[in-house]
């Protein structure tokens, strides 16, 4: 048996983003209905007397210059002094809104638990290290509540296609976070099933995601990606992801959403494909 261990870390998209309150501290309660597209960075660990960690992939520059890389501050939450040589292959674009850094310490907290055979409360490390890296643990099609912390069993998603696109410039949560205006949403009415995609983008419409608006005013290239997105053949959703500036189009096939990321201009950062079961 390799004693290299090797984790995949999938790109997280939110369907739908509701803010629906905000606590003491300043995080904000959400309600989101989060899925995984089968694009994604990949996190492998080899056994080393102390912690390192080197980069690779075609995102990596943009992390060269990072003072804490989520997957050493995951590494050293499961397990404080003990070494692994760690490699981050980083597909997804840096502060993109597709929980990219979240799911890099998602899949070291799995790939260090099965390196280091410690047993660890995974989840509770994960909600230390960002709102949206127990969804990203879960790794699965999910209902965030809380301020992300809080899954729930969603109804299992028709088959559909996924695109990404991003403008190629950085948002900061926080920023988009403190730019939003106006009150607080309800939060969402699930249903018992979708019957296929056009369903499924049917019923996400008027969920919208309460962050867009506020990406726009600090990011005004989102609305081109957005009207480029909707402008596609098949595109039956286009919405931002999470806090921006990537932006997703469903789809009802992965083919029809590689074909339309395809079309898009070659500056942006994107991706058509399928989504995680
Ligand atoms: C917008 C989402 O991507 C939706 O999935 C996430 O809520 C953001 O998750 P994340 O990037 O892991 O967020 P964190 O690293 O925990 O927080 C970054 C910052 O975003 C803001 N933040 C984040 C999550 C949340 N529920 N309320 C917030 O107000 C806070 O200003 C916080 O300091
Ligand atoms: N492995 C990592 N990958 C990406 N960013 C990282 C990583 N480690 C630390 N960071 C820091 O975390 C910040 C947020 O990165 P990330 O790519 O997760 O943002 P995001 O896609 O907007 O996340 P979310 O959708 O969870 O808000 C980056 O600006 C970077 O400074």
């Amino acid at each position: 048996m390799s004693l290299l261990q090797s984790g995949f870390a999938p790109a997280k998209v939110n369907l739908f983003l509701r803010v629906t309150g905000r606590r003491a501290d300043g995080y904000h309660l959400l309600d989101s209905l989060a899925v995984f597209a089968s694009i994604g960075d990949r996190v492998s660990a080899a056994p080393a007397a102390a912690l390192r960690l080197t980069l690779g992939g075609p995102e990596a520059a943009a992390l060269t210059a990072e003072p804490d890389n989520l997957v050493l501050r995951a590494a050293r939450a499961l397990g404080a002094g003990r070494g692994a040589a760690l490699h981050l292959d980083k597909h997804l674009p840096v502060a993109s809104g597709i929980g990219g850094g979240s799911a890099d310490a998602a899949a070291a907290l799995r790939v260090l638990a099965g390196l280091w055979g410690v047993s660890a409360d995974l989840p509770a490390l994960a909600a230390g290290l960002g709102a949206d890296v127990p969804v990203c643990l879960a790794g699965r099609p999910a209902r965030m509540q809380g301020v992300g912390e809080v899954l729930s069993p969603v109804p299992p998603l028709p088959p559909c296609g996924l695109l990404l696109a991003n403008p190629r410039l950085p948002l900061a949560t926080p920023a988009v976070f403190r730019a939003r205006q106006g009150g607080f949403s309800a939060p969402a009415e699930l249903p018992a099933a979708w019957a296929d995609a056009a369903a499924l983008a049917e019923w996400l419409g008027p969920l919208g995601n309460d962050l867009q608006e506020a990406a726009i005013t600090l990011c005004p290239p989102v609305a081109e990606v957005l009207a480029a997105i909707e402008a596609q053949p098949g595109c039956l959703l286009a919405r931002m992801s999470g806090s921006g500036a990537t932006c997703f189009g469903l789809f009802a096939t992965p083919a029809q959403a590689e074909a339309a990321a395809a079309a898009l201009p070659a500056e942006w950062w994107r991706w058509g494909g399928g989504v995680l079961g």
